[in-house]
């Protein structure tokens, strides 16, 4: 089967796929008892992601298990910031930890062979290409710079980014470095990671929810935008997803200016609104992760809506974000056969 045959690639080119190809945010992770296995095998969680034996491996948990369309490759949106030396940790109960940023550090910083430091990374690729079954898409990934920048500025996770929507008013000229830097390396990563085997790749936008429109405009379509075509111009072919959670109305501004091939879309865009959207290329979404703990005629009636709402036109099925660790693996093959139409 040639790549031409990749149900996810069919979608990103704008075309119809019936019954929609299939795959999950975060669908390597702590739901399966395979990962929890491999996670306590490697010392840290960075190490899992810098050890391409065990990251091939946790990858290929959910496809050998479910058969998704696509996999993807296995990893986290903060190596950059760890590449970039901002001392990231990941500490059981805690999520991640860095030095924070100030004006000063962001003066200086520098992104030196951060390529280099990531080649673990971009062999984690190479040999999941070689190890998937043909008809997989392999996805790589990378995060948003705006996402990315709410970390770096805080240090940690916070509940609504104040810190850095603070920063960003205080110091707009250093924030906008700190963001044009990181659409710049993060562009050159996604093309690293195509050329070593990645069929597609999404930019994850994890925390756009939380800015004005303005702001939007500014922090999270213009870098999107700009990373879009560093990629578009270094290999033309490339295609991209975009995922901006809980950027709403502002969808439609974020996909006709960024130009991605695929918007993706959290539980909250309403289904009517997701088709609109979906009359000016391919969407991905959006089922709420809480019905796949749920279960039962919540996960039934969840995947209904969205196939009878959106399952003629290109569409990818997944979730509105990530998996969450309670969900039952059980709860995902019936998610996964009734979407192929196997109820
Ligand atoms: C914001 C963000 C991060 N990482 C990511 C995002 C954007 C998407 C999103 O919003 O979910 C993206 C990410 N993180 C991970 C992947 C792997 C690929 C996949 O299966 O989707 C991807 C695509 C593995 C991971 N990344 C992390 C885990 C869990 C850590 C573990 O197994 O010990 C996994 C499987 C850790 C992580 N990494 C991050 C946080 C906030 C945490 C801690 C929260 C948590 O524990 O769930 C940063």
């Amino acid at each position: 089967m040639s790549a031409g045959n990749r149900k996810i690639l069919e979608v990103l080119n704008g075309r119809t796929v019936s019954p929609p190809p299939i795959w999950l945010m975060r669908q390597a992770g702590r739901y399966l008892p395979e990962y929890r296995e491999t996670r306590a095998k490697a010392g840290s969680f960075l190490d899992l992601c810098y050890t391409p034996e065990l990251a091939v491996e946790v990858t290929l948990q959910p496809i050998r298990r479910y058969g998704f369309d696509a996999a993807i490759l296995f990893s986290d949106i903060l190596v950059i910031p760890d590449a970039l030396k901002r001392n990231v940790r990941f500490t059981e109960g805690h999520g991640p930890q860095m030095d924070p940023i100030d004006v000063d550090d962001i003066e200086a910083l520098e992104a030196g062979d951060f390529i280099g430091y990531l080649a673990p990374v971009m062999e984690t690729v190479a040999r999941l290409r070689k190890e998937l079954p043909a008809e997989t898409t392999l996805l790589g990934f990378c995060g948003a710079p705006w996402t990315v920048a709410t970390y770096m500025i805080a240090g940690h996770g916070t509940p609504d980014q104040a810190p850095a929507r603070l920063f960003a008013y205080r110091h707009p000229k250093a924030f906008e470095k700190l963001l044009d830097m990181l659409a710049d390396i993060s562009a050159s990563y996604l093309v690293a990671q195509i050329d070593a085997g990645a069929d597609a790749v999404q930019i994850f936008d994890s925390w756009a929810g939380v800015l004005g429109e303005e702001e939007f405009e500014r922090f999270c379509i213009r870098p999107v935008a700009r990373m879009i075509r560093s990629v578009r111009t270094q290999r033309p072919a490339a295609k991209i997803i975009a995922f901006a959670k809980g950027a709403g109305l502002l969808l439609k501004d974020y996909r006709r200016k960024t130009a991605a091939d695929a918007i993706g879309l959290d539980w909250t865009v309403p289904l009517s609104f997701a088709a609109e959207l979906q009359k000016e290329g391919a969407v991905q979404g959006n089922l709420d992760p809480m019905r796949v703990v749920a279960g039962g005629s919540a996960l039934e009636d969840g995947i209904d809506a969205i196939l009878q709402a959106l399952g003629n036109g290109p569409l990818i099925f997944n979730l509105g974000h990530g998996i969450t660790p309670q969900a039952d693996p059980e709860n995902v093959a019936a998610l996964v056969n009734r979407v192929r139409g196997r109820r």
